[in-house]
């Protein structure tokens, strides 16, 4: 069996190639990445580390690269003759493959070749339903023609992973617990199961929410608010106790809609919790605020980890007040590199922290989580010019 994944990262070979290569497929890895894809035309092979293992070398062998730049009709082949094509780019590049997925699948319904799925791993609610979008948008394929010939699910993703220099090779130290959910009607067959270790479900609000919202959540707004305080390895945020506390009441606050929308019950929600916090605190793991807080706009959608769980806990009537404070820091964050960092930071200079909240969140002001956000904010940036 033959897959085709886009995106070489942390997460594609560090976790979707790993369960691809157990349940038994060669991969061809399509990544602008040029290095990574010589040394993977030139090994054939790459090794995870499992960290809690004392770093167990993983072989995963019968790999190979194409670049999507330079090999446009090799990644276009592939996908005509792949069993399966997964995708983890991070969604915000979903419109920078959709040429060439779009390409392949046209290509592949030409050539009168079976339905295929496409899995986009990604952390963002629906990954799938943006990827169809993005794919449309390339006037490659009509709506009737991307359904013949794809089934695209969406996807809830967790493991710990972590680009690692390890033998003189690009490694990933990986986590050894991990979750991949499938939302199984969107398959090609509902009933099959292409990737081995993964979840099938017919009700992935349920993971996604709880995955997006209580883990990302809980870890970007820590993420924030850890910047402010000055840290830069979310690690050394966690050792001081009244901090691990704060991450989790925040956790705790968008997991209580999830308990009342879901029917999680509490004692399995905290469970969760604390499941992750301790995986976070892992001996050795070293996660940097940089990683976990980038592409701040992304993160403050409305249909995102923070603001998603900000309305939810509104509906519901539940408190959201710390969720309301990480929202507020994220308009904050002010790290050298991150472009979406530097257009936050451009857009409030212009309009004004008002005009901001709801340009990203679609929160209109005279609300009082506008304002609550807006008094967070104007504290945190008094206390900052301190
Ligand atoms: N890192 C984690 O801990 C983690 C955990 C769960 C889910 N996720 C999600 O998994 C996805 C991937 O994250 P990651 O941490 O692996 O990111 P990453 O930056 O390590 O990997 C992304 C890869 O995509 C490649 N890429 C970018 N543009 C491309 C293009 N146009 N064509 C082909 N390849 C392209 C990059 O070169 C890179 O190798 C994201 O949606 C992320 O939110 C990450
Ligand atoms: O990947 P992002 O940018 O959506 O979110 C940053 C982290 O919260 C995320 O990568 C987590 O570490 C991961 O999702 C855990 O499974």
């Amino acid at each position: 069996m033959r897959a085709v994944h886009f995106g070489a990262g942390k997460i594609g070979r560090g976790f979707i190639a790993d369960l691809l290569h157990n349940t038994g497929y060669e991969i061809t890895f399509v990544d602008v990445n040029e290095k990574l894809n010589a040394e993977m035309n030139q090994y054939h092979n790459y090794y995870l580390y499992v960290i809690q293992e004392d770093y167990r070398r993983k072989e995963i062998d019968k790999v190979s690269a194409l670049s999507p730049i330079t090999q446009p009709e090799e990644v276009s082949k592939a996908i005509v003759d792949a069993d399966l094509v997964t995708t983890a780019v991070i969604a915000d590049n979903f419109p920078k493959i959709a040429n060439n997925l779009a390409a392949g699948l046209k290509a592949r319904l030409d050539a009168g070749k079976e339905r295929v799925n496409v899995i986009p791993c990604e952390n963002a609610f629906y990954c799938g339903v943006m990827l169809k979008n993005e794919l449309l948008k390339t006037g490659l394929l009509t709506e009737e023609e991307l359904e013949k010939i794809a089934g695209i699910p969406s996807t809830a993703v967790d493991r710990m992973v972590f680009a690692a220099e390890r033998d003189g090779r690009d490694g990933i130290d990986v986590g050894n617990t991990y979750e991949l959910v499938i939302e199984k009607n969107q398959l090609v067959d509902p009933d099959a199961q292409p990737i081995k270790g993964a979840e099938y479900t017919g009700n992935l609000d349920k993971y996604l929410e709880r995955k997006l919202c209580v883990v990302n959540g809980g870890h970007t707004m820590s993420a924030y608010i850890a910047r402010l305080m000055g840290y830069d390895i979310i690690q050394d945020y966690f050792k001081v106790p009244e901090n691990t506390k704060l991450t989790r009441d925040i956790m705790l606050q968008a997991g209580a809609f999830i308990e009342k929308k879901h029917g999680f019950a509490h004692e399995e929600m905290a469970d969760y919790i604390d499941a992750t916090i301790g995986r976070w605190s892992t001996p050795g793991v070293k996660d940097t605020i940089e990683r976990i807080a980038k592409a701040p706009i992304r993160k403050l959608d409305p249909e995102d980890r923070m603001v998603k769980s900000a309305i939810e806990c509104e509906k519901y009537g539940l408190a959201n007040d710390l969720i309301l404070k990480g929202i507020a820091a994220a308009f904050l964050y002010d790290v050298e590199g991150d472009e979406q960092a530097a257009e936050i930071k451009a857009y409030v200079e212009e309009n004004g922290i008002e005009k901001a909240v709801t340009h990203y969140t679609g929160i209109e002001s005279g609300s009082h989580i506008y304002e609550e956000i807006l008094n967070a904010y104007n504290e945190y940036k008094a206390k900052k010019s301190n």
